[in-house]
């Protein structure tokens, strides 16, 4: 019997019991690091002379692994491996593919620690953000195996006297899933199993920052039993294979999460009918955020200022969810503030590869580049309140940053800048809060801290972000619990993790016979 969904637990790291046990994954990583990794096309392991070098962003001269690259004529490849694949695929029974999946979220289960010690090693992760990549991906196999067995039964529709009318859900075809490289585990699992067990094979290209762990989840479901073609491991330079992955006449449908630069770009690129293409092209696409927690008059000011270091600096602020704007009404903005500043004072930062540290760098020099520049931004349109150092000597550190008394307009308060930094900004009363939160292109996540119910009642229905919070943080949503999907610029509302999203991958159909 299938067990009921619920997440998988975090761990607790001040357990000592743990922490040995979390070192000795790291160094059970360490000592495999350097490998190559090759593509996997039809079940088979290719090995190209030209390779993504992914390195330790802790230590940037630590080499994590070479992974081949696929060029367009390995795309064509995979694309005739999964349409050859989808012919028995699709006859599984919805209760088949969900067992390849339970499978799967077992063999990592079981080496958790490993998986979240080369999250560790390939994005920079500290410790507690591994362990919540790894269980999110694990919740990800889970929830989408479950949810695919209900789908799979069909919807309940009416009929009438002669006539007997069915509703269910059939695979698409095959399609392409390019995730980001900030849940190098999680967003590239969860956005290649739903497809998968809705029927549909997959080509997935990762993120060129973090291919080594992207791998790792091949080989799991390898192992758990996937059959050969239904999932391609295509690795890439997105200049030289992404345009062609999304324009390709046989994708059915393009899985994206990322910045909204590229998601556009896929958006209006996948719209175009190509020649021998006879259907539309569905685009799930994710995208960044500019993400606000509004504080009132009335309300925990410790819990706010918790709220806002933690939603801001967890990971570096390398969250599509992150806060990177606090507005707080003028009577408790000076409070507020002070206590923001005390409790990021006490974070540590550090190389997560050796030590348990609160962050750890940012994933590249040119991510570290770019939120160095918008902390020089950042000093002409408001002030330096605290941090502001960057130091790219041995790995790519940034420090958390917080600036105050800024315009709404200032471009730190609108321009998402996917590091440590988070803005400050004073509003007069709660209307103005909510407008300031309203004010930017996207509409991702946010929270409201207040003790206020007619104020939380209106923030419910004019607050208008995909994701909204009541006196927490406005990162960490779990699957099953919390959909995850932005509104605007922010995407398309996919809500992973939620009852919906399966069918963004599936055609329904109707059939009815008279009698
Ligand atoms: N809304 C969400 O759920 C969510 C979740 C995580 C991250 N994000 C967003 O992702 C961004 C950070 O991720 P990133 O830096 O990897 O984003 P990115 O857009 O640079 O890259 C995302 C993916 O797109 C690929 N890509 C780049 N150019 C492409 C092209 N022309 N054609 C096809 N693929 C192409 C990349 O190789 C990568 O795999 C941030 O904006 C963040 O907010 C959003
Ligand atoms: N789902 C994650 C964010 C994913 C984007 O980076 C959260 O809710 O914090």
């Amino acid at each position: 019997m299938v067990l009921p969904f619920i997440h998988e637990p975090f761990t607790d790291f001040k357990d000592e019991t743990n922490q040995k046990e979390f070192e000795a994954a790291l160094k059970k990583v360490k000592s495999e690091l350097g490998k190559d990794y090759p593509l996997v096309i039809n079940g088979e392991k290719i090995y190209t002379d030209d390779k993504l070098v992914s390195v330790n962003p802790s230590n940037k001269n630590q080499v994590v692994g070479s992974v081949s690259k696929a060029t367009t004529q390995h795309v064509d490849q995979a694309m005739k491996a999964a349409n050859e694949a989808l012919k028995t695929w699709r006859t599984w029974t919805p209760e088949e593919r969900a067992e390849v999946l339970y499978r799967a979220a077992a063999i990592v289960r079981r080496r958790k620690h490993e998986f979240s010690a080369w999250l560790v090693y390939d994005a920079g992760k500290p410790w507690d953000q591994a362990d919540g990549d790894t269980a999110e991906g694990i919740d990800f196999m889970e929830y989408y195996a479950r949810e695919m067995v209900e789908l799979g039964k069909g919807k309940e529709i009416n009929d009438r006297v002669g006539e007997n009318n069915t509703y269910f859900y059939q695979p698409m075809g095959p399609g392409v899933t390019i995730p980001p490289w900030n849940f190098a585990f999680a967003i590239v699992c969860g956005t290649t199993v739903a497809p998968i067990v809705a029927g549909n094979p997959v080509l997935l290209k990762p993120s060129e920052n973090t291919p080594v762990i992207a791998y790792k989840l091949v080989e799991a479901l390898e192992e758990a039993g996937l059959p050969k073609g239904v999932l391609s491991f295509v690795p890439g330079d997105p200049k030289e294979i992404g345009d062609y992955l999304v324009d390709h006449p046989q994708t059915h449908f393009v899985n994206f999460t990322g910045s909204r630069a590229t998601g556009v770009r896929i958006m209006e690129r996948a719209a175009k009918v190509q020649e021998g293409q006879n259907f539309l092209k569905r685009v799930v696409a994710e995208m960044g955020g500019k993400d606000t927690i509004i504080v009132d008059n009335d309300a925990d000011l410790d819990l706010a200022a918790d709220s806002i270091v933690n939603s801001a600096f967890g990971f570096s602020g390398q969250k599509c969810s992150a806060c990177s704007r606090a507005i707080i009404h003028k009577d408790v903005y000076d409070e507020v503030l002070e206590k923001s500043i005390e409790l990021t004072k006490a974070l540590t930062v550090g190389n997560t590869s050796e030590d348990n540290v609160y962050m750890g760098p940012v994933v590249n020099q040119k991510q570290l580049e770019k939120i160095r520049d918008y902390i020089e931004v950042g000093k002409d349109e408001g002030v330096l309140a605290y941090g502001g150092e960057t130091d790219d000597s041995e790995g790519y550190f940034v420090h958390p940053t917080i600036f105050k008394d800024l315009d709404p307009k200032a471009r730190i308060m609108q321009e998402e800048i996917f590091g440590p930094v988070v803005g400050f900004t004073k509003a007069e009363n709660f209307d103005e809060l909510l407008d300031i939160a309203n004010n930017t292109e996207y509409g991702l996540t946010g929270a409201v801290i207040s003790n206020n119910r007619s104020h939380l009642n209106r923030a419910r229905y004019e607050f208008h972000v995909g994701n909204l919070y009541f006196n927490r943080g406005c990162t960490a949503a779990i699957v099953g619990y919390q959909p995850f999907g932005g509104f605007k610029m922010s995407g398309t509302d996919s809500k992973a993790g939620g009852p919906d999203y399966l069918q963004h991958f599936l055609e329904a159909k109707t059939v009815t016979e008279k009698f």
